[in-house]
């Protein structure tokens, strides 16, 4: 098996906040991130995919393929919006870094084994700052 990672970037605005909390519990909870006037972030989201290499191309997927579906299906909806108003699969969900990056598995997962038969996707990992990032296999849970 070969794993074959392919990153993008994209920006977004958000804030972290429970709306069942006070304003002042979302404060101690979240900090700085439950500003109401939301704050923003430069994301990377890294797509690896396993399989073994087709003997025609050498190719367990074409990273230009794989590249055109993320922007496609997932980096086009995201990029430059507001995560809690402006993403129909991110409507009234909590948008960590963790319920990112479980919706996005949920999008990418049935394209991806569309690209290259025997290929599929193996892990994605979302860094929300260069310090903090997930990573997510699709492990049931969330
Ligand atoms: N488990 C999670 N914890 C936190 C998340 C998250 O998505 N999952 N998100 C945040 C904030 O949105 C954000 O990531 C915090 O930003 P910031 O504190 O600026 O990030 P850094 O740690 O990189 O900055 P430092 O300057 O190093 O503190 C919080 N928690």
């Amino acid at each position: 098996m070969v794993y074959v990672n392919r990153k993008e970037h994209f920006n977004a605005a958000h804030k972290l906040f429970n709306p069942n909390w006070t304003k002042e519990k979302n404060e101690e909870v979240f900090g700085p991130c439950a500003n109401e006037n939301w704050h923003g972030h430069n994301f990377e989201l890294i797509v690896t995919v396993k399989g073994t290499p087709d003997p025609d191309t050498g190719f367990v997927v074409d990273l230009k393929k794989l590249s055109t579906l993320i922007k496609e299906d997932v980096i086009n909806l995201v990029d430059h919006k507001n995560l809690n108003i402006d993403v129909p699969f991110l409507k009234g969900k909590m948008v960590s870094c963790e319920i990112i990056i479980s919706e996005f598995w949920k999008i990418l997962e049935p394209k991806v084994a569309q690209l290259q038969k025997g290929a599929s996707l193996y892990k994605l990992t979302l860094y929300e700052t260069p310090r903090n990032y997930v990573e997510y296999f699709g492990e049931q849970g969330i």
